[in-house]
C-alpha cells in the first residue's frame, strides 16, 4: 500500500520502483569489472571465430582455382596478409619469397606491439618512445633513480664514503652533546652552579627540541628517529618539513607531489585538545603541514601553483593545526571548543580517530582555509558558521568522507559547497578544463527545485573565486539541448539523478574524473527508487578512495546506513542533535501542533479557517508564506482550487504540473505574489523559501522522515515556525514515530493521538531489513471506534 501510493506521487526524476527485494547491494566496481570481463571474452571469442576463418588474398575468385598460380599476377604482398593467409603455403614459391612469408607474422606482431604500446603512451600522457631507445630510458632513469635516492649525484665513491662518514660523525657529536648537556644539566641542578647558565639555556633549546621530536618519534620508524638526530645536529626547521600521517608513519613533503596518493596522504584529523585529550598527541604523534594552497603549490609543478600561492599564508608558528591539517590563524582555545560542541550537541565519530573526544571547529568565517580571501564573499552576509557548517568545513577540506546529519535550514548547502568550490580552486589548470576532464564536483539532489536552488548557491561561490560559468544544473521535465550544451563547459554538475543519468548513457556528461560527489538528502538518494540510479551514478565516478564522498540529510535513518557506507571510505560522521541511534529529531524552534480528526472530511473547513485565522493575526501576516502539504498529486489540485474559490491567493506545485509551471509558481510564492502554495511532496525536502511563517499537513506523509522534512520549510536560518498536522485514523500507523519527535522537541502531544499507541516501526529498505524498536514509555495500542 505504501509504495502504492509512493509510486503515485512520484517526482518525474524518480525512476521507477524496481523488484529488486532483498537482493544484495551490487558493487558498482564489481559491476564494472565483469561487464570489462564479458566484453574481452566476448571480443575474444568474435577473434577467434573471425581468424579461424581463413581469408584468402583479396584477388582470389572462389569461381576459379583459387590456388593455381597465375605466372603474370603480381607477388603476394605479405605486409598486408593475416597470419591465417600467410600460412597458406602458395605453390611454386620462390626460396626467398618463403622467408619473407615465415618472417612476416613476427614482423607484423612487433609493429603491432610497437603500435600499442604508443597507443597506451598517448593514452597516459607519456611520450611514445620507440621500443629501441625505451630499454636505454629505463636503464638512464634507474640510474637516475639510484643517485638520487642516495641524494650525491655525481660524486665518486670514495666522495660519498667520505659524506658518509661525515654524517655518522655528526650524528655521534650529537648524541655526545646531548648527553653532556643532560649531565650539565643535572650537575647545574644539584650544585645550583650560575656559570653553567648560558650554555645550559643555548643547550635547553636543544633538548627541549629533541624530547618534542623524541615524543614524536614514538613508536619503530627508523626514519623518524633520524629526524631527531637530524634536528639537533642541522637545523630545527627540518622538524617542520616532515609530514606524519594518520597512521603515524612520517612523510617528507616532496613525497606529497604524488597526487594518485593525495587523498590517503591527508591527516586525520588532529584535536584541539579539548577535554584535555587528544588524539595526536596522545599517541606521540605529529601534525602535519597544512593541506592548504600554499602547501600544494609548493609541491606542485603546475603553473597553477603560481596562483595557488598567491593565497594568504597563516603564520606556522602561531596557527593552531585544525582538524584537516589546514591551519586557523586564530588559536581555538579547546575549553571554547568544548562548550560549542555541548552547546549545540556536536557528536563527531571518526573511524580513523576512535579515541577523539574533540575535533578542531571553525568557529569564524575569518578562520576559514580559503585559496584567496575573497572566496569568502558569499559569508558575508552572515555572522557566523552555522554547527554544521563550523564542525564539518576542516574535514572536508582535508579530504576527508563524510556524512552530516543537521536539522533542517541549518546550512547544511554552504557546508558542502563551499569546500568543492576550494577544491575546484586548489586544482592544477590542467585539471581544471571540462572538455578535457569533464566534471570534477558532483552534486545529486532528487528534486528539481532543490537542484536549481543548490546550484544558485554554488554559483555565487564560483563566481567569488573567478569561476564564473563553472557550474550547471541539469534536472528533468525542459529540453535537454541547453543542458548537453552546458555540460561541456561545466566542472559542477548539480543535478536530479533521472536527467544526470540520461545524459550520462548518451556520453554528454563525463564525470570520470570528479573527485568531490554529494548525495543531498542523502536518505532519500539511497531510498529504494534512487537507488539504482545512483548507483551508475557514483560508479561513473572515480572509485574510493580517489573519490571524496559526501552525504548530507537532515534525516538518517537505519535503513540507509548499510547502503551508504558501501560508497565511502572511513567516512566521518557528524551529527548536530542527531542521536546515533537513527532517532529522528524536528526542529526546536518549530511549534509542533497535531490536530486529531475525527472525520478527514472536515479537514477543507479546517485548513480554510487556519489560513484565515493567521492571516488575520496581525497587519503584517497576509504577506506570511504558508505552505499546504496534500499527499496526492489531486488531492493538491483539489485543496488549491478550493482556497482560490475562497478568496485565498493559492499556487500548486506537484508532479502533474509542467516544469515551467513548477517554476514560475514556486517563484510567486517566494516574492510573495502568491502568499499561500498547496504542494505534494517535492516540495517537502530542501527547498529554502524565506518567510515560510505556517506549515500546514492536510494528509501526513508516508514516511516520518518525511514530516520532519515538511515542516522544516519553516523555522530556517535561526528563526521560528509553526507546524499544524492534521491526524485522522488513516494515519495511525505514524502514531508513535510522531509521538516521539513531539516528546524530542518537547512539544504537546494531545491524548487523542496517544490513543492510536506509541508502537514504531522502523523505516525497512528492500536489500537492507526493517529495524524495529518500540518506545520506550509505549501503551498496548487502543483501538479507537469512531463514531459513523
Ligand atoms: N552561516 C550562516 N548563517 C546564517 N544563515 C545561513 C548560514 N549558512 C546558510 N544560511 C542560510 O540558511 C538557510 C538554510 O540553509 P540550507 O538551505 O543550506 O539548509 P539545509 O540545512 O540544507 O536545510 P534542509 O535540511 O531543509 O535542506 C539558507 O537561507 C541559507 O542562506
Amino acid at each position: 500500500m505504501g509504495k502504492k501510493r509512493k509510486a503515485a506521487e512520484a517526482d518525474d526524476d524518480m525512476p521507477a520502483f524496481t523488484s529488486q527485494a532483498n537482493a544484495p547491494p551490487e558493487d558498482p566496481r564489481e559491476t564494472a569489472k565483469k561487464e570489462k570481463k564479458d566484453k574481452k571474452k566476448s571480443s575474444k571469442k568474435r577473434d577467434t571465430e573471425k581468424s579461424s576463418k581463413p581469408r584468402l588474398p583479396s584477388n582470389h575468385d572462389p569461381e576459379t582455382n583459387s590456388h593455381a598460380v597465375d605466372p603474370i599476377a603480381p607477388k603476394p604482398d605479405f605486409t598486408t596478409m593475416n597470419v591465417h593467409e600467410l600460412k597458406l603455403k602458395p605453390e611454386n614459391e620462390k626460396k626467398e619469397d618463403k622467408y619473407a612469408r615465415q618472417k612476416e607474422p613476427r614482423k607484423r606482431k612487433k609493429e603491432e606491439k610497437e603500435k600499442l604500446e604508443g597507443h597506451k603512451a598517448e593514452v597516459e600522457g607519456k611520450e611514445d618512445v620507440p621500443p629501441d631507445t625505451k630499454k636505454e630510458e629505463k636503464k638512464r632513469k634507474k640510474e637516475a633513480a639510484k643517485l638520487a635516492k642516495k641524494e650525491q649525484p655525481g660524486l665518486s665513491k670514495a666522495e660519498k664514503k667520505i659524506l658518509a662518514e661525515e654524517r655518522k660523525d655528526k650524528k655521534r657529536k650529537a648524541r655526545k652533546e646531548a648527553k653532556r648537556a643532560e649531565k650539565l644539566k643535572a650537575k647545574a641542578a644539584a650544585n645550583g652552579e650560575t656559570e653553567v647558565e648560558e650554555e645550559e639555556t643555548t643547550t635547553k633549546v636543544t633538548i627541549t627540541q629533541v624530547e618534542e621530536v623524541r615524543e614524536v618519534t614514538m613508536g619503530d620508524a627508523v626514519e623518524r628517529i633520524e629526524v631527531v638526530k637530524d634536528v639537533v645536529t642541522v637545523e630545527p626547521a627540518v622538524e617542520d618539513k616532515m609530514e606524519v600521517d594518520s597512521d603515524g608513519n612520517s612523510t617528507s613533503s616532496s613525497d606529497s607531489s604524488d597526487s594518485d596518493n593525495e587523498k590517503e596522504k591527508k591527516p586525520a584529523p588532529k584535536s584541539a585538545k579539548s577535554n584535555g585529550v587528544t588524539n595526536g598527541a596522545a599517541n606521540g604523534k605529529k601534525s602535519k603541514k597544512p593541506v592548504d594552497s600554499s602547501s600544494d603549490s609548493s609541491n606542485s609543478s603546475d603553473s597553477e601553483s603560481e596562483e595557488a600561492t598567491k593565497a594568504p599564508k597563516v603564520d606556522d608558528s602561531t596557527a593552531p593545526t585544525t582538524a584537516s591539517g589546514t591551519q586557523s590563524p586564530v588559536p581555538v582555545d579547546s575549553t571554547v571548543i568544548s562548550s560549542y560542541m555541548t552547546t549545540h550537541a556536536i557528536k563527531i565519530t571518526d573511524p580513523k580517530a576512535p579515541d577523539t573526544l574533540s575535533a578542531d571547529l571553525i568557529l569564524n568565517f575569518s578562520d576559514l582555509p580559503a585559496v584567496d580571501k575573497s572566496h569568502l564573499a558569499p559569508f558575508s552576509a552572515y555572522k557566523t558558521p552555522t554547527p554544521i557548517q563550523a564542525a564539518s568545513w576542516s574535514y572536508l577540506l582535508a579530504g576527508r568522507d563524510l556524512i552530516g546529519v543537521a536539522e533542517t535550514g541549518s546550512g547544511k548547502t554552504m557546508a558542502f559547497a563551499y569546500p568543492a568550490v576550494q577544491y575546484l580552486s586548489k586544482l592544477p589548470k590542467s585539471e581544471r578544463n571540462p572538455k578535457k576532464t569533464g566534471a570534477k564536483v558532483v552534486i545529486v539532489s532528487p528534486t528539481r527545485e532543490l537542484a536549481m536552488q543548490i546550484f544558485e548557491q554554488v554559483e555565487k561561490l564560483t563566481i567569488a573565486a573567478g569561476m564564473k560559468d563553472a557550474a550547471t544544473c541539469i534536472y528533468g521535465g525542459v529540453p535537454k539541448d541547453p543542458q548537453r550544451d552546458s555540460l561541456s563547459k561545466a566542472l559542477v554538475i548539480v543535478a536530479t539523478p533521472g536527467r544526470l543519468n540520461d545524459f550520462l548513457e548518451e556520453g554528454s556528461a563525463k564525470i570520470s574524473q570528479a573527485g568531490y560527489v554529494v548525495l543531498d538528502e542523502a536518505d532519500r538518494m539511497l531510498d529504494k527508487g534512487f537507488e539504482d540510479a545512483i548507483k551508475t551514478i557514483l560508479g561513473a565516478t572515480p572509485a574510493t578512495p580517489k573519490r571524496q564522498t559526501l552525504m548530507f540529510t537532515a534525516t538518517w535513518p537505519q535503513s540507509v546506513r548499510q547502503l551508504a557506507s558501501t560508497f565511502m571510505t572511513k567516512p566521518i560522521r557528524i551529527g548536530i542533535n542527531s542521536p546515533e541511534d537513527g532517532d529522528l529529531r524536528a526542529n526546536t524552534r518549530i511549534t509542533q501542533t497535531v490536530e486529531v480528526l475525527a472525520d478527514g472530511r472536515m479537514k477543507e473547513s479546517r485548513l480554510l479557517n487556519i489560513i484565515n485565522a493567521h492571516q488575520r493575526s496581525s497587519p503584517t501576516a497576509r504577506n506570511d508564506r504558508i505552505l499546504v502539504f496534500a499527499l496526492y498529486k489531486k488531492e493538491a489540485a483539489r485543496l488549491e482550487g478550493f482556497l482560490r474559490a475562497k478568496g485565498i491567493k493559492v499556487g500548486g506545485i506537484h508532479g502533474d504540473l509542467n516544469q515551467t509551471v513548477r517554476t514560475t509558481t514556486l517563484a510567486e510564492f517566494k516574492s510573495g505574489k502568491t502568499p499561500v502554495l498547496v504542494a505534494t511532496d517535492v516540495a517537502a525536502r530542501g527547498l529554502d523559501i524565506p518567510n515560510v511563517k505556517l506549515v500546514i499537513n492536510v494528509t501526513f506523509p508516508l514516511t516520518i522522515e518525511d514530516y520532519v522534512h515538511r515542516i522544516g520549510r519553516t523555522g530556517r536560518a535561526g528563526e521560528v515556525g509553526k507546524a499544524m498536522t492534521f491526524f485522522t485514523d488513516h494515519d495511525k500507523a505514524h502514531s508513535g514515530g510522531l509521538i516521539n519527535i513531539l516528546k524530542a522537541a518537547k512539544q504537546n502531544v494531545p491524548e487523542e493521538l496517544m490513543k492510536f499507541g506509541t508502537t514504531v516501526k522502523k523505516k525497512e529498505h528492500a536489500s537492507y531489513g526493517a529495524f524495529y524498536r518500540d518506545t520506550s514509555d509505549a501503551k498496548t495500542a487502543t483501538k479507537i471506534k469512531f463514531d459513523e
